[in-house]
């Protein structure tokens, strides 16, 4: 990990979460105010259903909370849409966009991706703006091509003035069990770090850029140890406390 970078764990929730999971909030942080500080920032992405009590109770904690996804738009005529400014208003300081299921899922493109992210930062937010190659692509060797693709179409050209978070989840290994290799995430990072610094210069080098994709508290050290890995989204192992704080502790 580059150490001038400040590490992040966020934890996607996705369609998982209702009030009574808010006892996880609660031990996630009593884990971190009773143990060992953390070296890493936290933010909990939960349903919008609990997004406010998760980012009240977090708030003592050191707790931050995010969307799963934002609509381009302020306001409007959008049923069952959320705005970014509504997530500011809910507590949330991050917001999600571009996870490869909003992309498969609900067609997402890179330039819908990009739209929703510069809507989070004029409402204050720090968009985590996911990237990431199926199997097939992988397979046929162009996971390099297809993610460069990715983040040259999906983070604003604003990317260098604003805090953005870039997430780097194979699609193949999300909550499948299985990873790339330590090397194929060595060289992810550093391909989309090139890209990051040789678009917006200097911020490049600072950008956060996370890996997705069963990280589990069993390989959470050696994946977070890699050059150029600055935090985890976690999906299936933030959901129960004692496993996400294993992962952030192992930071
Ligand atoms: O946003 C999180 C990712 O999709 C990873 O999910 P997972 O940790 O369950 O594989």
């Amino acid at each position: 990990m580059t150490t001038t970078i400040s590490p992040l764990i966020a934890g996607n929730w996705k369609m998982n979460g209702l009030r009574a999971s808010l006892e996880e909030i609660s031990a996630l942080a009593s884990l971190l105010t009773t143990g060992e500080a953390p070296r890493a920032l936290v933010v909990v992405c939960p349903p919008a259903t609990i997004l406010h009590a998760v980012a009240s109770s977090g708030a003592t904690s050191g707790i931050l909370a995010g969307g799963q996804d934002c609509h381009p738009a302020a306001s409007g005529a959008h049923t069952g849409d959320i705005s970014a400014g509504m997530l500011a208003d809910a507590g949330a300081q991050f917001v999600i966009v571009g996870h490869s299921e909003r992309r498969t899922q609900h067609g997402e493109t890179d330039e819908l991706v990009r739209a929703k992210a510069e809507a989070a930062m004029g409402a204050g937010l720090k968009p985590i703006i996911c990237v990431g190659e199926t199997e097939s692509e992988r397979d046929s060797g162009e996971a390099e091509s297809v993610v460069a693709r990715q983040l040259a179409g999906s983070i604003p050209d604003a990317g260098g003035q604003h805090e953005v978070i870039v997430a780097y989840e194979p699609v193949w290994a999300i909550g499948t069990g299985r990873t790339p290799t330590n090397e194929e995430i060595a060289r992810m990072h550093a391909s989309i770090r090139q890209h990051l610094v040789e678009r917006f210069g200097e911020p490049g080098q600072t950008t956060r850029i996370l890996y997705g994709g069963s990280m589990k508290p069993m390989n959470a050290r050696e994946i977070l140890s890699l050059e150029n890995v600055n935090g985890g989204l976690v999906g299936g192992a933030s959901l129960l406390a004692k496993d996400f704080y294993t992962i952030i502790s192992a930071v």
